[in-house]
């Protein structure tokens, strides 16, 4: 029942206009149809493949002509020109080597020469930059002077102020015919900081660094594979004989009775003391919220128990007979959708609540509320499975009229909203009364005509989604504190790979190293955690104000990536104003809120099918579909959906409404 987030100094400021109205956001006719769902929103329980074949299959994509005329310049044809190195038949080393030296290669000479020719090269000369430069610079020279354009200027290296080019056994490098960009390439080189003193002029290497670098690569290689080999052994050691893991967001309208039944069936399965309970019923009595003691189990801090509201994401843990399950209890209400996506963006699957009183379903469903907001929120995010708890049903005697009625109309939405029947259970119960929660009814009225589980049967039910633990480690921060003893905590989700005691990481955008002190899962000690945790690690060897929410951390040599620009496919929900270009945007990635603009339309595509429609489209409007390229305002870290899906998705806000969800499609370096 950890709870460390102070969402009480957080700014929503930016993020809420609090006149607006809230929970009109996903209005009916804006739902996402099942062929937009099917393509947009990751499925877990379908075959990756499938989304990596609609993420690959519009890779035609390019900007027009007259933005980005770099497109028919000859340098860029060249750098199209690409190789598939396996048909080299290297091996591993070599091909770490020829890698080595391409980068090098192209760090001096950019896009002027093709792929193909610095290869040659490099394999001609046996992996030796130096010889493989100087082979490419004299032809290139050679070919200069024989094709002379009088109107470039000559350029001449200095060999002394050209350290490696001077390695070479010529006395000057005479450069013609070089573009602008290419000069600026050589003039950065000459500067030569990251040369070591071998690269001094006239000084022979005993090895150069391309090589050096290529036997760090390959080592580089083969500890990636140590490490995945060691990643599922560990897992197998550690977790054989746990049950499984299972993190569940519950949503929901606001009051509909999420933290009641959640409090009541934790205290049911003995999880809460009766003193702790007596404790409750006091208190709340005392201030005239007696009907909130369950809720209190999970709404902790003062100002949600005097508001009978939940603010933050409460967090608590029970056992299934084949799992162990943690609860986060999202805020219903409008102003808290922020940490109801962070909520969501750590679960593997939703318990979304329903209350089915009589006006209060209608007035969460169909008048704006946010049972739909949440559903699609929960959806592209990548939660596929889903139960429906028919809350407070005892308001309605049990009837099973009433029941149907909620239970048909939520069918039809889920569907539009992309979960499938088969996927999605539903239960009729009662938070309050403890009905049909943890054992099979009791109520005559529902005994009637209920044969199904129980909500903790049906939690039972759920499929565990794989863990990618042999993965480079991520893990995405949405709490940082003071911990007891020293070095600082944060708190958050390992969506790739593990962590242990002892590890090094790299905190990133700000990629500072820490030393990772201690880890514990669920507020018990471990050595290790795995894809799919949620941890708190203790970390030594970097400033606590250097480290925010939203910050990931990451392994040190296969690093996240940083940056201020990519590209996403979006799906537009609901918008008032048409999107256009320059359009200001908050962007929800993880925990991180950062504001951002949609800097260009690239491409709309064909709902259903995802075929181009237009390129360079002027305006975005309700349910479009479309590419487009987003500039954040600082750095953030952020991963292609097809490498991490966890971390591969946006969802677009402005004004406290949810406009647009996305896959990030292409990372541009900054
Ligand atoms: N009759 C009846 N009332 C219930 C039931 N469950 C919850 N309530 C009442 O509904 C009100 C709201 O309950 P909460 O558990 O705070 O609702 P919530 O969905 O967690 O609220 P937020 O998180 O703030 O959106 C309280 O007064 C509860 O006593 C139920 O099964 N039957």
């Amino acid at each position: 029942m950890a709870r460390h987030r102070n969402v009480r100094n957080r700014s929503y400021s930016d993020d809420y206009d609090y006149d607006d109205v809230y929970g009109h956001s996903v209005e009916e006719d804006s739902c996402l149809s099942p062929n937009d769902s099917s393509q947009w929103l990751f499925d877990r329980t379908r075959n990756s493949q499938a989304i990596a074949h609609f993420l690959d299959s519009h890779d035609d994509i390019q900007e027009e002509v007259e933005e980005d005329t770099s497109m028919s310049s000859p340098s860029a044809l060249q750098r199209g020109e690409s190789i598939d190195l396996r048909s080299l038949d290297l091996s591993e080393e070599d091909e770490a080597k020829l890698m080595s030296c391409l980068d090098e290669l192209r760090n001096v000479l950019g896009d002027t020469v093709s792929e193909s020719v610095l290869i040659k090269s490099v394999l001609h000369h046996k992996f030796d930059f130096n010889k493989a430069l100087d082979d490419i610079l004299n032809s290139k020279s050679k070919e200069n002077t024989k094709t002379e354009v009088p109107k470039l200027p000559l350029v001449v290296i200095e060999p002394a102020k050209a350290p490696v080019i001077a390695t070479v056994n010529t006395p000057k490098v005479i450069v013609q015919n070089l573009e602008p960009k290419t000069l600026g390439i050589i003039k950065g080189f000459k500067v030569g900081k990251d040369e070591g003193p071998s690269s001094r002029p006239g000084t022979p290497r005993e090895q150069s660094p391309c090589t050096e670098r290529s036997k760090e690569q390959s080592t580089e290689k083969v500890k990636a594979k140590e490490n995945k080999a060691s990643a599922l052994s560990q897992y197998t050691k550690e977790r054989a004989l746990d049950k499984e893991h299972l993190y569940i967001v519950v949503i929901g309208h606001v009051d509909a009775g999420k933290s009641t039944l959640m409090g009541r069936l934790l205290c049911d399965l003995g999880e809460v003391s009766q003193k702790t309970l007596h404790k409750y019923e006091q208190e709340s009595k005392k201030i005239g919220k007696q009907s909130f003691m369950y809720a209190w189990v999970l709404d902790e801090t003062g100002e949600e128990r005097v508001r009978g509201i939940t603010m933050d994401v409460g967090r608590a843990q029970f056992e299934t007979k084949t799992k162990k399950v943690v609860i986060l209890d999202a805020p219903g209400h409008a102003d808290f959708i922020p940490n109801m996506i962070t909520g969501a963006g750590q679960a593997d699957v939703a318990l979304l609540v329903i209350d089915a009183t009589r006006g209060e379903f209608e007035s969460g469903f169909d008048f704006g509320g946010q049972t739909r907001e949440h559903a699609l929120l929960v959806r592209s995010l990548g939660v596929s499975q889903l139960a429906v708890a028919v809350n407070k049903l005892d308001t309605s005697n049990w009837s099973q009229e009433r029941f149907d009625e909620i239970t048909k109309k939520l069918k039809a939405f889920l569907k539009q909203a992309g979960f499938k029947d088969s996927d999605v259970t539903y239960v009729p119960c009662s938070g309050l009364n403890g009905e049909n929660l943890v054992k099979p009814p009791s109520e005559p009225e529902l005994l009637k005509w209920y044969k199904g589980l129980c909500l903790l049967d049906v939690i039972d039910k759920f499929s565990v989604p794989d863990r990618p633990i042999s993965k480079p480690l991520r893990m995405s921060i949405n709490d940082v504190f003071k911990g007891t003893g020293s070095g600082f905590c944060v708190a958050g989700r390992i969506e790739n790979g593990m962590i242990s005691k002892g590890d090094k990481v790299i905190v990133c955008p700000t990629k500072e190293a820490a030393d990772v002190r201690g880890v514990s899962i669920n507020d018990m000690s471990s050595n290790v955690a795995f894809a799919g945790d949620q941890v708190i690690v203790t970390l030594s060897g970097v400033d606590m104000q250097n480290v925010s929410v939203g910050y990931i951390l990451s392994d040190p040599v296969q690093q996240v990536p940083v940056t201020t620009r990519f590209e996403a496919r979006i799906v537009v929900f609901n918008v008032k104003v048409p999107i256009t270009k320059g359009y200001p945007i908050l962007i929800h990635y993880q925990s991180l809120v950062e504001s951002a603009h949609i800097v260009k339309l690239k491409a709309q595509l064909n709902k259903t099918t995802g075929e181009l429609v237009k390129k360079k489209p002027r305006v975005l409007g309700n349910n479009s579909v479309a590419v487009v390229e987003i500039e954040v305002s600082k750095p953030i870290c952020i991963e292609k959906y097809k490498d991490v899906k966890e971390l591969g998705r946006v969802m677009l806000r402005v004004a406290g409404v949810t406009i647009a969800a996305g896959l990030v499609t292409d990372i541009m370096s900054t």
